[in-house]
Order: structure tokens, then C-alpha cells, then sequence
């Protein structure tokens, strides 16, 4: 579509708002002004991005990002750029970050409708990732964005990469969401995702992820041998679900297709949640 080969440039739009900051720059409300359609604009400062060496990254997430096509993976319409800076033009998210609305919740973790609303939503997401032979690799709270009605929108592709893969940059910010496979430097497939589902889903309905610990040693430590230990109020189906996502062995986690499946997610995504 004209969209995605058209030459941009930010003569073509109105920059509204910040909405928040990113690592590599500021995402703003903006519209396109011929047809008054509102994006959202994330602008990355190229020597950042030089010095961080992540422009093989940025090329990845431009080409990955801008030919997905599903309700819960955020839109890259198009990008442009000038002398200094990066733009790409995305799929505004009216819920801004999940991670805020989490923290605002009661105890700062969702009911479990809520909860298995949102996992559904992501599972549905990556089985279509993965359809494509796309794997995320970088699944967690911060990554996600709330579109209309508090649905997921799955943001940021910096990490994807098409599998199999063996990571070369090294793993800068949380260990939390990294499945043992990763954190050990070996190769990993689309199964990585999976693990991050089962974290994400422990931590929507804890608080906090499973792994956390005081220091970067400790939850490396927890990642490879820790059991899971779940709150009181945790319901069985829901520790059913996490025990069997949160497998060491990668062909031992549930496939997604299965996740969907759960009577527990099957019993909850369909009640309304507060
Ligand atoms: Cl990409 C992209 C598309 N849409 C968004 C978005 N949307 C958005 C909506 C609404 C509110 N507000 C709603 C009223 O209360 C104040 C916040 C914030 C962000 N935010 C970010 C972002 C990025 C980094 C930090 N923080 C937010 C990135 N986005």
C-alpha cells in the first residue's frame, strides 16, 4: 500500500504531546496532516544508536515490525529519517504502557480475568509471530502497550530475530524475563517466547516475576534452578498453567496453541474483568 513505500517526512505531520521516553529517544502523538490520521511517532537519535551499535537491531525491528499484520502487535506504518534522527511512525496506543496500568491495580497485579484476557491476547500474538518464523525474544511488561479497551499491544521488536538463533549482543537491562537457555548463551528457538508467556503470566497475577531477586547473580541463579513459589491467593488452574509454560527444557514448555487451550484461560478470558 502506498503507506509503506511513500516517502515520509516530517513536513507531513503535526507532532503533538510526548507520551513518554524510550531508551533510544522520545515517542510523541502526531497526525498525518492530509489525512488527519493519528500515529504515534518514536524519534531515535542515530548516535545513540552508533554508539550502542544497535543499527543492525533497528533495521531488524523496522523490517520485522512494518510487515506484521495482528490486532495485538502494535503497527509500523512507515519510517524516515534526516541528518540526526530516526522517525518511525507507529500505531498510536491510546492505554499507553500496561506496565503503569498494572501498577495502579489493587495490590499492583490484575484480577484473573483481566489476566488471562491479556495472556490470551499475547499467546494469540505470538503464535502468529512464530507462523512467521519470527521470535520476539524480549517479552515483558515494558514492551507492552494497551490499545482500545485495555487490549495488548505487543511493541518494540529491537530483540526479534527470525529463528533459530544464537545471541551475539549481550543482554543489557532485566535478567527477569530471559528463559535458562538464553542467559546460558545457547542457541534457542521460538520457544524463549513461550517462557517469557509463563513469566508474564506470574507476574500479572503476583506483582512481581517469579525470578526476582536483589542483584543480577541471584536471579541468574533463580532462573536456572529456583522452583516457583506462588502467593496464597494464586488460583490452581493458574498454577496448573505457569508450572507447566515455566519448564526448563524447551520441549517440555506447552505450546502456545495450548496455552489458548487451558481451561483456566478458556474459563477466565471470557468473564469480564473490574
Ligand atoms: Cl509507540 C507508542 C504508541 N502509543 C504509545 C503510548 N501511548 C500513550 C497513551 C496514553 C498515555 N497517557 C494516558 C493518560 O494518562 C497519561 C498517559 C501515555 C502513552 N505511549 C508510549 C510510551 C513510550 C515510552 C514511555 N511511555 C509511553 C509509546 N507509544
Amino acid at each position: 500500500s502506498q503507506s509503506s513505500s511513500k516517502r515520509w517526512t516530517l513536513e507531513n505531520f503535526d507532532i503533538g504531546r510526548g507520551l513518554g521516553k524510550g531508551k533510544f529517544g522520545q515517542v510523541y502523538l502526531a497526525r498525518e496532516k492530509s489525512s488527519r490520521f493519528v500515529v504515534a511517532i518514536k524519534v531515535l537519535f542515530k548516535n545513540q544508536i552508533k554508539e550502542a551499535k544497535v543499527d543492525h537491531q533497528l533495521r531488524r525491528e523496522i523490517e520485522i515490525q512494518s510487515h506484521l499484520r495482528h490486532p495485538n502487535i502494535l503497527r509500523m506504518f512507515g519510517y524516515f529519517h534526516d541528518d540526526a534522527r530516526v522517525y518511525l511512525i507507529l500505531e498510536y496506543a491510546p492505554g499507553g504502557e500496561l506496565y503503569r496500568l498494572m501498577k495502579k491495580q489493587p495490590n499492583q497485579r490484575f484480577d484473573e480475568p483481566m489476566a488471562a484476557k491479556l495472556i490470551a491476547q499475547l499467546t494469540d500474538a505470538l503464535i502468529y509471530c512464530h507462523s512467521k518464523n519470527v521470535i520476539h525474544r524480549d517479552i515483558k511488561p515494558e514492551n507492552l502497550l494497551l490499545g482500545a479497551g485495555n487490549s495488548l499491544k505487543i511493541a518494540d521488536f529491537g530483540w526479534s530475530v527470525h529463528a533459530p538463533s544464537s545471541r551475539r549482543d549481550t543482554v543489557c537491562g532485566t535478567l527477569d524475563y530471559l528463559p535458562p537457555e538464553m542467559i546460558a548463551g545457547q542457541t534457542h528457538d521460538e520457544k524463549v517466547d513461550i517462557w517469557s508467556v509463563g513469566i508474564l503470566s506470574y507476574e500479572f497475577l503476583v506483582g512481581k516475576p517469579p525470578f526476582e531477586a536483589k542483584d543480577y547473580d541471584a536471579t541468574y541463579s533463580n532462573i536456572l534452578q529456583a522452583p516457583v513459589r506462588f502467593p496464597s491467593h494464586v488460583s490452581d488452574g493458574a498454577k496448573d498453567l505457569i508450572i507447566k509454560i515455566l519448564q526448563r527444557k524447551p520441549n517440555r514448555r506447552l505450546p502456545l496453541a495450548d496455552i489458548l487451550a487451558h481451561e483456566w484461560v478458556v474459563k477466565f478470558s471470557k468473564e469480564a474483568s473490574n
